[in-house]
């Protein structure tokens, strides 16, 4: 019995779900955090349900109605989920009930086959909500930071933090952090040397803006950005240990990638043209992954004065989608000659990564 995967994306649920378990299993059994026996029969399709509460990577369940909150690095709400599509008895996939097996569909929690792994600020968000319109495509919504933070948890813990997938479908995770943590290469290599890597690179001093941006968002009393950036403001000598600064030197990070994966199982995305050329940027990604092209320009939107790309429909709930404000914030002003000094900083480590990369990303 062939099953029409796209009943997997579009059917919606048609009623409250009230309080269910947050996860529910293909199998019947106890389930020790609910006590109790659940049956086939609730839902089929093993997508994570609310109530959720996600924080800093963990989930937690909460008394409130069925939406799942889901919050971001810097602990701000991306998006509260709308109730997610389920199975009833008149749209489930086959079952054979009679040795209680599924015969049709595989629906499993399987370990990333391609990851997002940074830049942060780069436009990674976007990249996976974007993503995550594709019916081939399945995404945590939280980023798990299992190889930088989480690595001793194991391989296991990291396959629960998925979404169930089923055959042919893409599990994909993002995790900013990874690209710029030394460990990370060797250990993601130890998992899948095959495994398909994505990095969203945008000009490296308006990223350092944009994290020192978020910073001091949750640090008001933090220095102004001309001061973080020089280790003294006189001789202008950029400190190159600040963080908003050591990221941006792409080239150096890249080096260590290039111990372990071949250049051609890294995809660049210019997170420049993700904002002003959604849609190309989507493309390439997509042949990348060997998906079909399906988000293309009649998916995206753009929103407001900002200028930024929204979706017209989001999965699940059919209503447009845009970004919350804690992506898009205002940076503050920088004066020209900091700007010019960090650029003279950053231009042979810029020309470096495009020859490493082959591509002239237009920074310097
Ligand atoms: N469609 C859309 N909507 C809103 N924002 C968008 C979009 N596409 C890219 N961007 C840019 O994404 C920047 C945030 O990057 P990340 O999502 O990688 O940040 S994080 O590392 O996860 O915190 C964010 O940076 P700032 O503008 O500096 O806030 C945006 O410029």
């Amino acid at each position: 019995n062939p099953v029409d995967k796209s009943l997997f994306q579009t059917i919606p649920t048609g009623k409250s779900l009230g309080h269910v378990p947050s996860r529910l299993e293909l199998t019947s059994g106890h389930n020790p955090r609910h006590g109790r026996v659940l049956q086939r029969s609730d839902y089929y399709d093993s997508i994570p349900r609310g109530p959720l509460l996600v924080e800093n990577g963990e989930t937690k369940s909460v008394d409130s109605n069925e939406k799942a909150i889901y919050v971001d690095d810097d602990n701000q709400v991306l998006y509260l989920d709308p109730p997610e599509q389920a199975f009833t008895q008149s749209n489930r996939p086959h079952i054979d009930s009679s040795n209680n097996r599924k015969t049709s569909v595989t629906a499993t929690k399987r370990l990333p086959q391609a990851l997002i792994i940074g830049v942060k600020k780069g436009g990674t968000r976007a990249l996976l909500e974007f993503l995550r319109i594709h019916p081939d495509v399945r995404a945590p919504g939280p980023e798990p930071h299992f190889f930088d933070r989480h690595y001793d948890k194991g391989l296991e813990w990291y396959r629960d933090q998925m979404p169930s997938t089923l055959e042919g479908q893409i599990t994909i995770e993002k995790t900013p952090c990874y690209f710029v943590t030394k460990e990370v290469p060797q250990r993601i290599y130890n998992m899948s040397k095959d495994i398909k890597l994505i990095i969203v690179v945008r000009d490296p001093v308006t990223r350092a803006i944009s994290d020192y941006t978020q910073a001091a968002t949750k640090r008001p009393a933090l220095k102004p950005f001309e001061k973080m950036a020089f280790i003294d403001n006189t001789s202008r000598i950029v400190d190159t240990k600040w963080a908003a600064v050591k990221i941006g030197v792409y080239a150096k990070h890249l080096e260590k990638w290039l111990k372990y994966f071949p250049i051609r199982q890294i995809h660049f995305v210019n997170g420049e043209t993700l904002i002003s050329n959604p849609a190309g940027e989507m493309a390439k990604v997509q042949d990348f992954l060997g998906l079909k092209r399906i988000v293309t320009d009649k998916h995206f939107y753009l929103k407001d004065s900002r200028g930024f790309p929204c979706l017209k429909k989001r999965p699940g709930s059919g209503r447009p989608h845009c970004l919350r404000n804690n992506k898009g914030r205002t940076h503050p002003h920088v004066d020209q000659t900091v700007l010019n000094r960090l650029r003279d900083f950053f231009k042979p480590f810029n020309l470096k990564f495009y020859q490493m990369t082959g591509i002239n990303f237009g920074w310097s």
